[in-house]
């Protein structure tokens, strides 16, 4: 039995999914993560509130803060267009590098380009290092009291233009409460919130989905 959850996953995918169909992946990754144990992808009722906001907003640049696994990474690139790409930053090397693999079974790899690292670190040489020069869409899905500095931080790095759509996962844990009282009250965002419930769960959990206008 492989060491960690995430380990566990993997394997999971590798015998179990169809080799390039980012939907076997995700649904095999749901599929164990429902019924064996629960991880902490976005999952596939909350899932389908960010397929909604994505393709209502048709980006052809994407960053996500939060890889963990990849499985909202194969959401996101199975359905962005010819010539587009995602940029997902995860933190977590053991997490960088089963999201690689997972995201090369599913078929995407060359849609997607994973920046192993901190946000902080990674955010500020978005622009001169990796060829950045705004993002239509965010995926917002990493640690709750990193929400705000970092929706600043992309504020500060000039990488938002108007009409860029952040949308954040766990809006309804107090740990992004801060954040919810920035987009909602700075004059800055145009926010609607995507009731749902936390993945494979139950409790309540919400989205929150905010336009930067500048
Ligand atoms: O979707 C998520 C859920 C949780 C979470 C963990 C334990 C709980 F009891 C409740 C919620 C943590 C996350 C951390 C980072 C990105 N997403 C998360
Ligand atoms: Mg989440």
């Amino acid at each position: 039995m492989a060491e960690t959850r995430e380990q566990r996953i993997l394997e999971f995918v590798l015998q179990n999914a169809v080799h390039g169909n980012p939907q076997s992946v995700l649904d095999h990754i749901d599929k164990y993560c429902r019924e064996k144990e629960w991880a902490m992808n976005v999952g596939d009722e909350k899932g389908l509130i960010l397929d909604n906001v994505l393709q209502e907003t048709n980006p052809s640049t994407v960053l996500e803060l939060g890889t963990y696994c990849g499985y909202s990474a194969i959401r996101i690139a199975r359905l962005l267009k010819p010539g587009s790409l995602l940029l997902t930053i995860e933190m977590n090397p053991a997490h960088a590098d089963v999201a690689r693999q997972i995201i090369e079974f599913a078929g995407v790899k060359d849609k997607v380009k994973i920046l192993q690292n901190s946000t902080e670190y990674i955010i500020p040489k978005l622009k001169a290092e990796h060829g950045v020069e705004h993002f239509d869409f965010v995926f917002i899905d990493h640690f709750g009291n990193r929400y705000l500095p970092d929706t600043k931080l992309l504020e500060e790095c000039c990488v938002l233009r108007k009409g860029t759509v952040l949308l954040a996962d766990n809006v309804s844990f107090p740990m992004s409460a801060d954040f919810l009282e920035y987009v909602r009250t700075s004059g800055h965002y145009d926010c609607t919130n995507y009731p749902a419930h936390l993945e494979y769960s139950d409790k309540p959990d919400a989205m929150e989905r905010a336009v930067y206008r500048g």
